[in-house]
């Protein structure tokens, strides 16, 4: 497959794309969640190569694809009944270009090294958006903590820690949660981490608890600052949030705080979802209801319906894409919007679509967003607020202070206002006007790519 047009005026620049690409897939054949990933910040740096030939020199491209290292590792553990299990653990420490590897866990039976790869090259662009010291990484496990009981969580953290603790540290890796690793997990986590150094660093994990060196609006950041960024997609079209009914996928941390904070702004939020089937009220969600099911109870959100008889259970997912709205919000899972429900958005009359959780929408469902000018957010920059808040956390934690929750929430504001007005200016200056997926890989790949330059060939 060909990444650019014929008529592109550097055939040198197509040459090299395309070639850094096929052979970037003949060597991991099985990754296509990774290629997926590759193919957006391709396509989108195209203009860059053609302006700043050097970045080809240096080879940029075969070296930003291939990670620093990838570990994997044995994870065994003994569950509820006396059984010996076995999951496989994973780190990508994708790069260290600009600061030490960032970049959060995931728990989810689905985990493999595609996933894992991309969800770490996507975070190398994400966190250079962010204007934070933070390379790219990323890690976690095949291991599924629905239904396990808290010890069960437990003894599963403390092993996976036992082998990670080799790899990580305050100025090397510093791991986060993401899917299925909340609060509790980083906390079991970092107890394990703590018990083998005999020390005390609380800069190696982010999303700590408040009590042991975790920083206020941390929890919020990731679902606050998708709101923030859409704020100043609105605020472009001289549009608030006041009035708008949005829908948003997922019922966790992303969403929760997406929700609160739409609904704060003056919007109404009639939709979300679990992996089960999603809730739709018309008059608006009780944002309290959802936190309590799933942050406090761990429940699934069909019994939202029970609570609340005005609101209806739906069956199924991604039927979610077909309730009307204004803004969609992406907030659950990678590729869980397709090419017909971005059909059906489009025709129910969306005007915007932010990505809150990692590439959500498939490479089709952005081209049809793109053709019907619907306003695009994509997730690299969308959803950039939670790592930009873990610096923070990092940032604290160095200097023994803990910041305020207003102080913490003003930094987030201006980082998402920046990180959007950055975007909005890449694609300019590479005549990709108004195009934010242009945008913010370029703005995030340039940075890399000239720090990776001024390092030398390592
Ligand atoms: N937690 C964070 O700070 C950040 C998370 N993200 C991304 O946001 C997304 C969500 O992460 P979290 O909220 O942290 O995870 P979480 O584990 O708190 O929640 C995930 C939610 O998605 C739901 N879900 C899973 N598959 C689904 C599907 N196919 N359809 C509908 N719902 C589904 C789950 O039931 C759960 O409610 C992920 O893509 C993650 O990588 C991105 C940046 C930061
Ligand atoms: O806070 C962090 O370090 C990681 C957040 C994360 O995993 C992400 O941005 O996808």
């Amino acid at each position: 497959m060909s990444l650019l047009t014929k008529n592109d005026a550097s055939i040198d620049v197509q040459n090299y794309i395309d070639r850094v690409y096929e052979k970037m897939k003949q060597k991991d054949p099985n990754q296509d969640e990774f290629h997926q990933a590759v193919y957006v910040i391709f396509k989108s740096i195209k203009p860059v190569l053609i302006k700043n030939p050097h970045y080809i020199k240096h080879n940029i491209l075969e070296r930003i694809v291939e990670p620093e290292r990838l570990i994997t590792f044995r994870v065994p553990w003994i569950d509820d009944q006396g059984n010996i299990q076995v999951n496989r653990g994973y780190r990508v420490q994708f790069n260290s270009a600009i600061g030490p590897y960032k970049g959060g866990l995931r728990f989810h039976p689905s985990v493999n090294t595609s996933i894992i790869k991309f969800l770490g090259f996507e975070q190398i662009f994400k966190n250079a958006l962010t204007g934070q010291p933070i390379g790219g990484g990323k890690g976690g496990a095949d291991f599924d903590p629905k239904g396990k009981s808290d010890n069960e969580i437990m003894r599963f953290c403390q092993s996976y820690m036992t082998e990670l603790a080799n790899h990580i540290g305050p100025d090397t890796d510093v791991p986060a949660g993401d899917i299925g690793v909340g609060a509790r997990e980083i906390g079991y986590l970092f107890g394990q981490y703590k018990r083998m150094r005999k020390s005390f660093e609380a800069g190696v994990l982010t999303g700590k608890g408040l009590l042991y060196g975790g920083s206020l609006a941390r929890k919020e950041a990731t679902g606050y600052g998708a709101i923030y960024f859409v704020k100043e997609m609105l605020n472009n079209q001289g549009q608030t949030f006041a009035g708008k009914k949005v829908v948003i996928s997922g019922s966790g941390n992303v969403s929760i705080y997406a929700m609160e904070k739409a609904i704060e702004l003056g919007a109404t939020v009639i939709a979300c979802s679990d992996s089960n089937g999603y809730i739709y009220d018309d008059s608006g969600l009780n944002v309290q209801t959802v936190k309590q099911l799933k942050e406090v109870e761990r429940r699934r959100i069909s019994e939202y319906a029970l609570i609340h008889p005005s609101a209806t259970f739906v069956e199924g997912s991604s039927g979610i894409w077909s309730i009307p709205c204004d803004i969609a919000l992406p907030c659950a899972t990678q590729n869980e919007l397709d090419k017909q429900a971005a059909q059906k958005l489009v025709d129910n009359g969306v005007k915007i679509v932010a990505e809150g959780a990692n590439m959500p929408s498939t490479a089709d469902a952005i081209a049809i967003f793109q053709d019907h000018k619907v306003q695009f957010g994509p997730a690299k920059a969308v959803n950039a607020g939670g790592v930009a808040v873990s610096a923070l956390e990092m940032g604290q934690n160095s200097s023994r202070m803990s910041w305020s929750f207003e102080e913490v929430d003003q930094k987030l504001q201006q980082i998402m206002k920046d990180i959007y007005q950055n975007s909005i200016n890449a694609a300019e200056a590479y005549r990709k006007k108004g195009n934010l997926i242009s945008g913010a890989s370029i703005a995030g790949f340039t940075k890399v790519a000239d720090a990776m330059i001024e390092q030398g060939v390592i």
